[in-house]
């Protein structure tokens, strides 16, 4: 059996054999978080980030007790940052409860994160769809499939579950899944985290103001 707090003590972040921090002036930074997200995103595709377009989703339950799990990103626009999934999802039933949520992303390469918090908006039924019909076969299946988050009594009710509905995704690729709901985070926070190797990290946090602008301070690392 490994011994965990010895190979947790053997690692490091950001070893300079796989990432590369680049010197981030934050005076240099856009108004408009979207545009430095955009611009970030593309250096992390460039720089050989793998899945950069995975995030982690934060929601809470009706509760307040949080919740997360990754997703992927569908977009980000003025509208704000979109993800699809049941809305029947325990995710979903949490959006429906409290319609507010926090993303993170974590691009490792170029040792950075990126931060959002916002309100959370169901986009058109129409939308949702045609997005799920520009994705892969694989992608109209697993929203087929349906029933996410419900208990599973067996692997074998998946497997005939997940036939049919590939099945049917090769038969019928504009079929509707009236489940599949995009949504769209429109943040009243964008933080972006640039690591530096003598731990002076540069955080650039933007707030949305009350006339749609943005105002930018820095925080301590
Ligand atoms: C790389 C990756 C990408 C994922 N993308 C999505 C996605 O876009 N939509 C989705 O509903 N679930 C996605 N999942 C599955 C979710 O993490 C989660 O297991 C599922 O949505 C159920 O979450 P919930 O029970 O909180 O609703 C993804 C998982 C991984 C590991």
């Amino acid at each position: 059996m490994s011994d965990l707090p010895q190979l947790l003590r053997s690692l490091r972040v950001w070893d300079p054999a796989v990432t590369e921090l680049p010197p981030f002036d934050p005076a240099d930074a856009p108004g408009d978080p979207l545009e430095l997200f955009t611009r970030w995103f593309a250096e992390a595709v460039a720089a050989g980030e793998r899945e950069p377009h995975t995030v982690s989703l934060a929601t809470a339950d009706a509760d307040g007790l949080p919740d997360v799990r990754v997703v992927m990103l569908h977009g980000a626009d003025a509208d704000g940052w979109a993800f699809a999934t049941h809305a029947d999802s325990r995710k979903g039933r949490q959006l429906a409860a409290r319609p507010q949520a926090a993303l993170v992303f974590y691009w490792p390469v170029l040792g950075r994160q990126v931060r959002l918090r916002g309100p959370v908006a169901v986009a058109p039924a129409e939308e949702a769809l045609a997005d799920l019909h520009a994705r892969s076969t694989g992608a109209l299946a697993a929203a087929l499939t349906g029933r996410q988050s419900a208990e599973l009594d067996s692997p074998e009710e998946l497997a005939r579950a997940s036939a049919a509905a590939w099945e049917r995704a090769e038969r019928e690729p504009d079929a509707p899944v009236a489940s599949w709901t995009l949504y769209r985070l429109r943040p009243a926070e964008v933080e972006f985290f640039q690591g530096e190797a003598r731990r002076r990290h540069v955080r650039l946090a933007y707030r949305r103001t009350a006339d749609g602008g943005w105002e930018r301070r820095l925080l301590w690392p």
